[in-house]
């Protein structure tokens, strides 16, 4: 989304930056994207009295909501400014899939693939909700692919063995041509370079831990823990543990190749779990696998 915002708003001959084109708001918007990821710990970790009354503490706390207001008004006026194109669209001209527009569309008679129900949720969702959306697949979606990719990098460029075999398997499927547009099918018939790329992520959970909430009393891991308590599931913990993992250290991909039931139930959740569990895990591993075959498809370079 990033890169199709930057294109959209910068034509090539004007990519400099002055305060006044669209580009040099985009490069506010990364920034103060990075400032709301600081401010996270701050919001969870210092409590609210302290950063109410308490200076430093209500000076960042002042400065960390004035970001978010700042945030939320610019990704609103995409939504307005999406939601008016598309208005002024001609009905018989087909839209982008884009997810904004997917979002604004959904449940209007622009929709492209219509979901017949009437529960409380069958209505067009409101410019607020979009934002919400948006701004949770900016924040969950960009950072984690590439990162993710990233590491599947550094580990196949560590294991030379593992590395042949994904460009053996390349080779296999693509047939020395360097240009064809990658499909779903190729996507199914790389077992190797998925399996490489799980097997980089139960390494490396880019997300090393995730928050949760017991919404009624259960017992986990041979503990009680009562309704309301927080805790957090150490993924990087888990994907490292010698009782599910032999070897945890050790980069082998072979560990998802044949039967996957022998995986023990949440041993492997890079993508988090249970209803709150990671909805861009699919893209993100289909994403993760097309850099990685864009990136050995092209002429070698070890
Ligand atoms: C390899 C890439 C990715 C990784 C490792 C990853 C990991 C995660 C994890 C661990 C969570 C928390 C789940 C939990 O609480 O149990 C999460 C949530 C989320 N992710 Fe991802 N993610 C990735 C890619 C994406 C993409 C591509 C998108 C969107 C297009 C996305 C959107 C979200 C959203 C919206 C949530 C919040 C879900 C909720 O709270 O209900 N993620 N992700």
């Amino acid at each position: 989304m990033m890169a199709t915002q930057y294109n959209r708003l910068v034509p090539k001959y004007l990519r400099t930056l002055n305060s006044k084109s669209g580009l040099y708001q985009f490069e506010e918007f990364l920034d103060r994207l990075r400032l709301w990821l600081k401010s996270i710990h701050f919001f969870y970790f210092v409590p609210r009295f302290v950063r109410h009354y308490i200076p430093p503490m209500n000076f960042l706390y002042k400065k960390y909501i004035r970001n978010m207001t700042w945030i939320d008004n610019y990704l609103i006026g995409f939504v307005k400014e999406r939601r008016k194109e598309i208005e002024n669209t001609p009905k018989e001209e087909a839209l982008s899939s884009d997810i904004l527009t997917l979002l604004i569309c959904a449940n209007t008679d622009r929709e492209k693939y219509p979901i017949k129900s009437n529960d409380e949720f069958s209505r067009p969702m409101t410019d607020e909700e979009i934002r919400y959306c948006i701004f949770e697949v900016i924040g969950g979606g960009i950072d984690t692919t590439s990162h993710s990719t990233s590491f599947l990098i550094y580990y196949l460029c560590k294991s030379p063995e593992k590395k042949a075999k994904v460009y053996a398997e390349i080779d296999n499927i693509f047939k020395g041509d360097k240009t064809r547009p990658v499909t779903y099918d190729d996507i199914e018939k790389l077992v190797y370079v998925e399996a490489a790329a799980k097997e980089s992520s139960r390494l490396m959970p880019i997300v090393p831990s995730v928050f949760k909430r017991a919404i009624n009393d259960v017992m986990i891991g041979g503990l009680n823990w009562k309704s309301g308590q927080e805790f957090f599931v150490h993924q990087h913990y888990i994907h490292h543990n010698k009782s599910h993992w032999p070897n945890p250290k050790e980069f082998i991909p072979e560990r998802f190749l044949g039967d996957t039931n022998k995986i023990e139930k949440n041993s492997f959740i890079p993508f988090g779990g249970g209803i709150r569990q990671c909805p861009g895990r699919h893209l993100g591993m289909i994403a993760n696998e097309c850099h990685e075959l864009k990136l050995y498809i092209r002429p070698r370079k070890d």
